[in-house]
């Protein structure tokens, strides 16, 4: 019915809902799920769906609470009433309005804004608001978006770990050369500082970088840091030359899907600074997709009155959404899980054929496609895809912005939100219990066969 409503009033967002919750909810709370990606304004809440607990007390019943405490999040307005009709021997107005503050106050999506240090409390503001993804091969980022990045510890603690491990299978004797490829202001430079000293090594560093603004920072820190330990080699690592091969690539040139920032193009010119048995950091790196279901973020992309506004994915730190799949694989194996790995990029790459200097003839090998097919277990709208990256650093050290993978991967990582594509067509309806993706809606990069293109300023709140 509300999705009846809000089709006829074309997604007008001045159209918001109120939900009753006088009915009792229905036990599986995925059928309730829907509703975090609807603007639910206010909550009504009779007393009469409170029961009383051993004191007399009011309080709702289990699956209610749950409800209550994830909806929490969109700070609707709850209506209480009926609130002096005498139902619990310990009710009266105050009783009720304080069991929903301490339903508030214990809302784990609340304490997660509150607590400092979380993705959530560094998105504050940021939640269901778009933006652009950065292209920082083809603009040169402003010192403000670096220092945006230098304030993700977490990242910089990842990179520093794998540097470290790396070093360590490399024997104390050697004189190791490290290649910093899109060094930006240096934070992972002197993250390699960090980790050799550690680590107990020695090693030659080179930093690469084609951002002459950033490249002043590099020479005044080489200046003022580093010394003649360092290197510093101003230009585009798909065409320079380097005086010394690496026996490691550091690099950072990653988007919220994995190769949306160009990573695979930049670092496929920069495999000529390997030798031969040289590695990379990262090693790999996946993109995952899943189905999306937000009236929110798709009105929000429709808003901006551009034509290309529904072919452009965004960078948005989810709040209003639903993903429709459900959370696991079928078992009969015709449906993968709720979010799904659609394709790899691996470096260097062994298989690659290379012309003289070095440099793949074509970038065919960087064309990726896939089909997936997802189990929807509840009736539901399709806006558009979630998507996501997880990148391997070195051997069990690694960054994930997976909702089901962060927390063990990279807990607290600011650097990234996830990408939204927004479908171009209408909104899907999903009536039935199975359903895939319609064919459609497959190729990431083909703009006619997938409403989506990539373009590439921002990977998270900054
Ligand atoms: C995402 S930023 C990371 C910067 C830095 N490593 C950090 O963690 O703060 C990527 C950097 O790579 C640089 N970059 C991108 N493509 C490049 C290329 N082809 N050659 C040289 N530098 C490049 C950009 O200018 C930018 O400074």
């Amino acid at each position: 019915m509300w999705d009846v409503i809000r089709s006829m009033c074309d997604y007008n967002p001045r159209l918001t809902l109120t939900l009753d919750l006088t009915p009792a909810l229905p036990t599986t709370l995925g059928v309730l799920s829907k509703w975090a990606a609807e603007s639910v304004r206010h909550v009504f809440l009779p007393s009469s769906t409170f029961i009383a607990n051993t004191k007399g007390y009011p309080v709702l019943p289990k699956p209610t609470q749950q409800f209550i405490r994830d909806s929490m999040i969109h700070q609707p307005t709850i209506i209480l009433a009926g609130v002096g009709e005498g139902h619990h021997s310990r009710g009266g107005e105050a009783a009720y309005t304080q069991y929903v503050r301490h339903l508030e106050k214990t809302s784990p999506a609340v304490q997660a804004v509150k607590k400092e240090g979380t993705v959530e409390n560094f998105a504050k503001g940021y939640q269901d608001y778009l933006q652009a993804p950065l292209q920082p091969l083809m603009d040169n980022l402003p010192s403000i978006t670096y220092q945006t990045f230098e304030q993700d510890p977490v990242k910089y603690a990842l990179y520093e770990e794998a540097m470290y491990r790396a070093f360590l299978d490399h024997s104390a004797g050697e004189n190791l050369v490290v290649c910093v490829a899109g060094a930006g202001r240096g934070p992972l430079v002197a993250r390699c500082f960090k980790a050799l000293n550690r680590a107990q090594r020695e090693a030659t560093v080179m930093a690469v970088e084609k951002n002459s603004n950033a490249f002043v920072t590099l020479q005044e820190r080489k200046h003022r840091e580093w010394g003649d330990s360092v290197y510093l080699i101003f230009g585009d690592m798909r065409v320079i030359d380097v005086p010394l091969k690496a026996d490691i690539l550091v690099s950072e040139l990653l988007g919220s899907f994995g190769d949306n920032e160009l990573s695979p193009e930049c670092l496929d010119g920069a495999m000529r600074f390997l030798k031969l048995n040289g590695i990379s950091i990262p090693s790999s790196y996946t993109a995952h997709l899943a189905p999306l279901s937000s009236s929110k973020l798709y009105n929000e992309a429709r808003s901006t009155k551009n034509e290309k506004s529904l072919e452009t994915p965004y960078v948005v730190m989810f709040q209003a959404v639903n993903i429709l799949s459900g959370t696991k694989a079928t078992i009969d194996g015709r449906c993968g899980p709720q979010v799904q790995e659609c394709w790899e990029f691996e470096h260097p790459r062994r298989d690659a054929v290379l012309d003289a200097r070095g440099l793949p003839f074509t970038n065919s090998h960087n064309a990726r496609s896939a089909t997936m097919r997802f189990y929807i277990p509840h009736a539901g709208t399709l806006h558009g895809l979630a998507g996501y990256f997880e990148a391997v650093l070195y051997g069990n050290v690694g960054l994930s912005i997976h909702p089901h993978r962060k927390d063990q991967v990279s807990k607290d990582m600011l650097s990234w939100f996830p990408l939204f594509f927004p479908f171009k067509v209408t909104p899907i309806p999903f009536m039935r219990l199975k359903t895939a993706l319609p064919d459609e809606n497959r190729a990431y990069r083909n703009p006619s066969t997938f409403p989506v293109t990539p373009s590439c300023k921002s990977r998270s709140g900054g």
